[in-house]
């Protein structure tokens, strides 16, 4: 049901297009989930439709995604209500529900929240409630009833977008989908049927844009053909089940070209999390360069081929053949005329990808010089397996690829690449991987005589592979395309499976083993030199997101130090290098992508000194670190950087960082010192972390692991960069114990020492980390391994100052016994003050060898002279070998810490 929009008394008169010809032509907007992760997203949303509105009069329609992540979760639900666990269910609900009352109170800005959202927001919840309470009675989930239960998702966020709109002054009215989008009716992957749906956009949407107001519709879902809607859900389904169709994922893209067509629109906007269509996958190809402009056949063709960000079939529909054209012309539906442009959400301003609908004509005979970019972008499907039908015996005979092709699709298998040697003796298939159980009994059974005559040898599964596609409409009738893409290929050591061209020459693929793909998207991305489309110029934004992992003492210093370096940069007039866009702690997290403004942080950092978690915040969202990461990376940052200054080993969050594009900067010793050892230990932890990265183009640094601030790591690399050779460094490297020890050389008390260290942030969150001397064999291990010792951490020899006794009592307990060490202390600082010496924790690396440990030192040696959190390390190399390099100065501390992070941060975002 449309609500409140009058009904025409009459016709209007459309042709050629559906709007009166003395109004401009309508503009359609529409905004996938990740542009509408959250409150501030939709407002971000509503400001660029308030923007590009330019005045009043441009008539405009919005088309909506569900709120990013919220289709998956209310498929989860769905599952769980299915499956019987009716609290699962329900708890996925609730979290959803938070959610859009979260974001319905903030949309709503400073008028308050909305009555009618709320109502609505109720009422949804109140028919999800009942559709997952039918599907648990039912035991199954058909899929007409899980179009009904995903449509929410769209219906929802297209509520909150006119809330957004509404509270900065545009008028604008929801839309129910389906008084518009009328389809063909197939679940799950629906097409839009235009002449109904010109005939109802005429009816419902024309008034409402002549009037100047902004039509907000639901995406992804349209209504089932009345002749079908009877049947559409069993008769046992849950009641209450709409009869609607959802066109599949992504589907909302497929809803815009549609109503541009039917409305012919001038312009249609698909605001994305991506800056455009880009020559490769941006996480696998760094190079990746946003193409200006590409035909649509080559979009749909790179849409196929794995690049997410245009559903395949949405530009069906501005497309439509000659034949189709006449039809459509007959029943009203204008011809198509809109320009699709693929536009960043992020920064409304640039221009996006432009995709040309018109055919590219070229005069007959016409001799021209080849394009300069013949392949225009690299894609990869990877998760498929390769299905090889085999036998001497298949060749000449008719109808065994038809019969293998309708075995498939019995099955339910959908073919993502075909190809057959012209010796006929064998059909390659690629398949999903998850058909792969599947597929083999599938075409065991089609062939069962053949097989048993012998005329086919063997049906063959490989599994694991990817295809690897070159796109490009210039390639056709140009020679040595191929031989340039298999030569990268066979350059990169990128082995070829099987190989597949159409002869409309637009793609070239190759199936080769999914380990593979990333070496062989970027091996033909460098020899097509597709870092020089758009002119090749450097894509580096202004500026690098910055998003903390941990936001305890040093995290709050390092927020503290952003954001006087941003000030720092409005003083001087200049844009600021870096902006921070999230906070994450173990429970949570505060984003946004606009960047979190000083008082805000401010306000964060108090409120979690005090010991209260982000999610309890203003803005806060309740989660584990990898649910934070997933919502962060699914927005469209620029240059993402992932700080991790926690204590814990993070491993799995920081591959996960790389695999969403992150660059890496650690003050956190743990992941580089234990974190690989298990997973690559034949070369040595630290190598795994950053060769992870590096694999995937992406940076790690981490300076502040070993010294904080004091430029040791650096020293390391310009050493070995110049050619020297580190022979050996011996250094103290612990701030807690050189401090530590300095006092207690002073007289004081062990536990009166420590106790000031902790409270001065010396000292890692369990200040035994320091006292085990683990912390110290960390840096050790670091250190040791970046002048090329192999070891792991458990071949470094550690003193402890932890009696065994203590070592495993909970914190508190150990803290609360610290006295009992006063006395043992005091006796051994004073024998070692009898031989005219001083303690200190010594760290020794070499090539060869790492070990920690305390040791004497005489009063006259320069580590005897160190005092507060002084670290020093003495280099010894080939060329300092007389006189050895020393680096001293602070070593353990927020502030000295967070510099040496900052410091970080500012070489990736300019370096980049
Ligand atoms: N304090 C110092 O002088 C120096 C510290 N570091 C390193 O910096 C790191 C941070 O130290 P501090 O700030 O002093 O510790 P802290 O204990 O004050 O802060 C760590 C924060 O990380 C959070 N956290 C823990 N696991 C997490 C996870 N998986 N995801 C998200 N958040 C998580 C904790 O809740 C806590 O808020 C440590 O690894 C330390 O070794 C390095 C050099 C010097
Ligand atoms: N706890 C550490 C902090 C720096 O890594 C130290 O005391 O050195």
């Amino acid at each position: 049901m449309t609500r409140g929009l009058p009904t025409p008394g009459g016709r209007v008169a459309f042709a050629p297009a559906l709007m009166p010809s003395a109004r401009p032509a309508p503009l359609v907007h529409k905004f996938g989930g990740a542009a509408l992760a959250d409150a501030d997203a939709v407002r971000h949303a509503a400001s660029i439709v308030a923007m590009l509105r330019t005045d009043d009069a441009l008539p405009t329609a919005v088309v909506v995604s569900a709120m990013h992540g919220v289709t998956d979760a209310l498929l989860d639900a769905s599952h769980r209500a299915t499956h019987g666990d009716a609290t699962g269910a329900r708890h996925a609900l609730d979290a959803l529900r938070r959610r859009h009352d979260e974001a319905a109170r903030r949309v709503a800005g400073d008028g308050g929240g909305d009555e009618s959202l709320s109502a609505v927001i109720d009422a949804t919840f109140g028919e999800l409630a009942g559709l997952l309470d039918g599907l648990a009675a039912l035991g199954d989930l058909p899929p007409s009833v899980a179009d009904a239960v995903l449509a929410r998702g769209e219906r929802l966020s297209a509520r909150l977008a006119v809330a957004a709109l509404a509270a900065i002054g545009v008028p604008a009215q929801y839309v129910d989908e389906c008084d518009v989008i009328q389809t063909d009716g197939r679940p799950g992957n629906a097409f839009p049927d235009l002449p109904r749906t010109a005939a109802a956009a005429r009816r419902v949407l024309a008034p409402l844009l002549a009037r100047g107001t902004v039509a907000v519709i639901p995406g992804f879902v349209g209504a089932v053909p009345a002749r079908t809607a009877a049947h559409a859900a069993p008769s046992d389904a849950p009641r209450r089940v709409a009869p609607v169709v959802t066109l599949g994922r992504g589907g909302s893209d497929l809803t815009a070209t549609t109503l541009a067509r039917v409305l012919g629109a001038r312009d249609v906007f698909l605001w994305k999390d991506v800056r455009g269509l880009l020559t490769a996958d941006p996480r696998v190809v760094p190079d990746a360069r946003v193409i200006p402009a590409l035909h649509a056949r080559e979009a749909s063709e790179l849409a196929y081929h794995g690049a997410k960000v245009l559903h395949p079939r949405a530009l069906v529909p501005l497309l439509a053949r000659s034949a189709q054209r006449d039809a459509h012309r007959e029943a009203g539906v204008p011809a198509p005329r809109a320009r699709v442009t693929v536009r960043p959400f992020a920064d409304p301003t640039a221009p996006g990808t432009t995709i040309v609908l018109a055919e590219e004509r070229r005069a007959p005979g016409a001799t021209s010089s080849p394009p300069r970019h013949p392949v225009k972008a690299v894609s990869a499907l990877g998760g498929q397996a390769l299905v090889t039908v085999r036998g001497t015996g298949m060749a000449g005979v008719p109808g065994i690829a038809a019969r293998a092709f309708g075995a498939l699709e019995r099955a339910g298998i959908s073919v993502a690449l075909i190809s057959q040697a012209s010796s006929e003796q064998s059909i390659c298939i690629g398949v999903p991987q998850s058909a792969t159980a599947a597929v083999e009994p599938a075409l065991r059974e089609a062939f069962a005589a053949e097989i048993a005559r012998g005329e086919i040898e063997g049906i063959d599964v490989e599994p694991d592979v990817a295809t690897v596609a070159v796109v490009g409409s210039g390639m056709a009738g140009v020679p040595g395309i191929a031989a340039r893409f298999f030569g990268a290929l066979a350059d990169a050591q990128v082995n070829v499976v099987a190989i597949a061209q159409g002869s409309s020459e637009l793609n070239i693929s190759a199936v080769v083993a999914g380990k593979d793909a990333a070496a062989a998207q970027r091996a033909a991305h460098a020899a097509f030199r597709l870092d020089r489309v758009g002119g090749g110029a450097a894509r580096a934004p202004q500026h690098a997101d910055v998003v903390l992992l941990g936001f305890g003492k040093v995290g709050r210093e390092l927020a503290r130090q952003i954001t006087q370096r941003q000030s720092a940069s409005r003083a001087d007039g200049t844009q600021s290098p870096v902006s921070l866009v999230g906070v994450v702690d173990s429970r949570g997290w505060v984003f946004d992508a606009a960047g979190l403004a000083p008082r805000r942080l401010a306000s964060l950092s108090k409120a979690k000194a005090e010991g209260r978690a982000l999610a309890e915040l203003p803005g806060g969202a309740e989660g584990a670190p990898d649910a934070a990461l997933a919502h962060i990376a699914a927005h469209a940052l620029s240059r993402p950087i992932l700080v991790d200054v926690t204590a814990g080993d993070t491993s799995a969050l920081l591959d996960a960082a790389v695999h969403h594009g992150m660059d890496l900067v650690l003050a956190n010793k743990k992941p580089l010192a234990e974190g690989r050892v298990t997973v690559d230990a034949a070369t040595a932890s630290a190598a795994g972390l950053v060769a992870t990265a590096a694999a995937r183009g992406r940076r790690v640094l981490h300076e502040a692991t070993v010294g904080a601030g004091l430029p040791v790591i650096d020293t390391v690399r310009k050493l070995q960069e110049s050619g020297d050779r580190i022979l050996h460094i011996q250094g103290c490297p612990s701030g807690t114990l050189g401090f530590l020890f300095a006092e207690l050389g002073r007289g004081r008390a062990f536990s009166d020492a420590l106790r000031d260290a902790m409270a001065r942030g010396y000292t890692e969150p369990d200040p035994r980390e320091d006292l085990s001397g683990q912390d110290v064999a960390r840096k050790a291990v670091i250190l040791a391994r970046l002048v090329g010792w192999k070891g792991t951490l458990d071949d470094v020899a550690v003193e402890s100052l932890v009696p065994p006794a203590l070592a495993a009592l909970p914190l508190q307990e150990f803290l609360a016994q610290l006295e009992s060490l006063d006395a043992p202390w005091a006796a051994r600082v004073a024998a070692a003050a009898a031989r005219g010496a001083v303690l200190r924790y010594r760290a020794d690396v070499s090539p060869k060898e790492a070990r920690v440990g305390i040791v004497e030192v005489d009063r006259a040696s320069p580590f005897a002279s160190l005092s507060g959190t002084d670290n020093q390390f003495v280099f010894t190399t080939r060329r300092y070998k007389e006189r050895p390099l020393v680096i001293t100065g602070p070593g353990a501390g927020p502030e000295v810490t967070a510099a040496g992070v900052l410091n970080d941060v500012l070489a990736l975002a300019g370096a980049r």
